[in-house]
């Protein structure tokens, strides 16, 4: 069965206190190349060149969403995958540190696959790292044959220890429809019941969700949660963000392509190009006031694909309400 979370509750020692002091997540001077195997070697060696993605930067507090904008392919979902040491076969990581809850993340885990389109039974490698991870397509992540509820009961199973005072692990069941309700759903008990193929993309995104409550994991990676979804699902998964982020005081790392959703949702936007993050800042600042010209050509397109004038224009076009972070109550 699948298993799409990643815990801190996986550690028998429990969280370092220190870690309390650390953002969610630190990344510095993160590499990511190819990885090519010279015929009759069992080595793997980076090619000469760019690296696929580098150097990136990134910092994540605890109660913070940033974003991670920039085009297709300038290396956004393998810097998702570097952070729980899940890169895809052919990637290596070749500098850089991760540090998730203050731990650190190794280049690679000993099996390590991508969760990005790897078997779902290859997603049970991305837990121990602190860390939930909610992908585009959820029903990847779910294994077909396998309830909702085996699916809640398995990842408590593999991620809570036995603990408390008796000995005895926490009751499943209870877990899973607290979290079930958290995430808005009235019938808890009835969606345990289901399969994912009876389940919305909108519905199982929150299932994904509500199984990174479950084991109260301090980050949630979220590669463009809401792409494959219809209007009325996408604003209901970013209003769950927003709300987990608030009552859990989760750090959130969120890719994605629309800079609506980063104007609304995001305290720090970092925008990739060519496998750099080549800005970042304060979202804010950075509609405001973008200073690679790479930023300010993907506002300008924003604008434009709303109709407005730009931060700079002269003013006498109005600038759409919910596509400035201003306009959508950001602190
Ligand atoms: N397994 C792999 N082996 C070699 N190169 C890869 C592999 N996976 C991705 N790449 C390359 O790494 C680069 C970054 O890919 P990545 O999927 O991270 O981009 P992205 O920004 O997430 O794109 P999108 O927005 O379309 O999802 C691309 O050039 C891609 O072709």
């Amino acid at each position: 069965m699948n298993d799409m979370i990643a815990s801190q509750t996986d550690s028998t020692h429990g969280p370092d206190p220190a870690s309390a002091l650390e953002p969610a997540l630190f990344v510095h001077g993160l590499e990511l190349r190819r990885a090519v195997r010279p015929a009759g070697t069992g080595e793997t060696t980076p090619p000469p060149g760019p690296p696929l993605v580098g150097p990136v930067d990134l910092r994540v507090e605890r109660g913070q969403v940033v974003c991670l904008v920039g085009p297709s392919g300038c290396g956004k979902s393998l810097t998702c995958m570097s952070l729980l040491g899940m890169l895809p076969e052919g990637v290596t990581r070749t500098a850089g540190s991760i540090r998730v809850n203050g731990q650190a993340v190794e280049g690679q885990a000993p099996e390590g696959h991508a969760a990005d389109g790897a078997p779902p039974e290859r997603l049970r490698l991305l837990r121990g790292r602190g860390a939930a991870y909610v992908l585009q397509n959820p029903a990847s992540c779910f294994d077909p044959v396998f309830t909702i509820g085996a699916h809640f009961q398995e990842t408590l199973a593999a991620h809570l220890p036995a603990g408390g005072h008796n000995g005895t692990r926490p009751d499943w069941r209870a877990a899973a429809l607290a979290a079930l309700r958290e995430v808005g759903f009235d019938d808890a008990l009835a969606i345990l019941r289901h399969y994912p193929f009876q389940m919305s993309g909108g519905m199982l995104q929150r299932v994904m969700i509500a199984l990174a409550l479950v084991l109260d994991v301090p980050l949630l990676i979220a590669d463009e949660p809401t792409t494959d979804l219809d209007l009325p699902s996408q604003a209901r998964v970013l209003d769950l963000l927003e709300q987990v982020r608030r009552t859990r005081n989760m750090a959130i790392l969120l890719v994605t392509h629309d800079l609506s959703v980063a104007a609304r949702m995001a305290h720090r936007m970092a925008v990739m190009r060519h496998g750099r993050v080549v800005e970042q800042g304060d979202v804010r600042e950075l509609f405001n006031a973008p200073r690679h010209p790479y930023t300010r050509a993907l506002l300008a397109a924003h604008h434009r694909l709303y109709g407005l004038c730009p931060p700079h224009g002269d003013g006498t076009s109005p600038r759409h309400p919910a596509t400035t972070p201003a306009a959508a109550g950001r602190p």
